[in-house]
């Protein structure tokens, strides 16, 4: 299925993975709206690919997904620049440094800005509103499927929620009704700032003998077989050609997507 002209709002855009996301996307021919609490960030990514790439259509706006108005503005932004929406990025997330202070933060970005992003895609997408229909992919993780790294709960809680949330919001019986396709990525680690977060964890910090978990993090960075981050983004497009609502598929270093039965 070509995705040619279709219209695609990418949360945390500014992000490393945003700008694969945003990157495979325009190389589709998908027009894209960028959006993150990072403008800057979004119009630096914006500027380069308007260098980089021959007629594109690219176009930021400010986004904070815990913000219902801010988030829902940037759903009427999408749809009066490029006049349609057929794909929603539910990206935005963060890696919680602290549980005692951020846990209501890691649970309102990562798993709140999920489901706010889901419900305004089937508002603005949904058949019985008006709209054509589309395509909701949120991004997990593979650590969803992990019992093995406590160095972040919330992270890993608020991955494994949106997922569960995806399987079940996702089924075909909803999807009937507003013909709005949901579906999660779940990647593997990949090389960028991910140490450095980590590392500075406060929990593992307070928990001398999770240190291996940091050193384990290291080697993993360090890693020449690491994925990189263009090959979340061939997923994105590979998904949104083929995936089914309610699926979940996980995307590894070296290994072909897949579906997880
Ligand atoms: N980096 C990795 O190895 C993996 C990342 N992921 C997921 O991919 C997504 C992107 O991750 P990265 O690119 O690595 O992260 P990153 O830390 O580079 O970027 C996160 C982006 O989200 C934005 N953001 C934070 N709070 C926001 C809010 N309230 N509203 C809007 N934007 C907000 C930030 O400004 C930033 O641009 C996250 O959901 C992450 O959990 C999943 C698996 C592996
Ligand atoms: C917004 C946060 C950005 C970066 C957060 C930092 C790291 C995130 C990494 C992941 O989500 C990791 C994904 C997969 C981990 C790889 C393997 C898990 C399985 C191995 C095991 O069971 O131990």
């Amino acid at each position: 299925m070509g995705l040619e002209n279709q219209v695609a709002l990418v949360t945390g855009a500014a992000s490393d993975v945003g700008y694969a996301y945003v990157k495979c996307l325009l190389l589709n021919k998908v027009k894209v709206l960028l959006c993150d609490i990072n403008l800057d960030g979004c119009q630096a990514i914006e500027h380069q690919f308007l260098k980089e790439f021959q007629n594109i259509n690219i176009f930021s706006t400010k986004c904070d997904v815990t913000n219902e108005d801010e988030f829902e503005n940037a759903f009427k932004t999408c749809i009066k620049y490029f006049g349609r929406l057929d794909i929603v990025i539910n990206n935005a997330g963060v890696f919680d440094n602290s549980i005692e202070r951020q846990w209501s933060a890691t649970v309102n970005i990562n798993y709140g800005g999920v489901v706010r992003g889901t419900l305004l895609a089937i508002k603005y997408m949904g058949i019985p509103n008006g709209g054509s229909g589309g395509t909701v992919i949120q991004t997990s993780s593979l650590w969803a499927f992990s019992d093995s790294y406590h160095c972040s709960p919330m992270y890993l809680s608020t991955k494994k929620y949106l997922m569960e949330f995806t399987k079940s919001f996702g089924k075909k019986n909803n999807f009937s009704l507003h013909g709005v396709k949901i579906i999660t990525l779940c990647p593997e680690f990949t090389a960028i700032n991910c140490v450095r977060l980590v590392c500075k964890n406060e929990t593992l910090q307070k928990n001398e003998h999770r240190v291996a978990e940091v050193e384990d993090l290291k080697n993993i960075q360090q890693s020449p077989k690491i994925q990189k981050t263009d090959n979340i983004g061939n997923a994105l497009i590979t998904i949104l050609q083929h995936g089914k609502t309610g699926e979940t598929w996980i995307v590894e270093n070296n290994k072909p997507l897949r579906l997880v039965e």
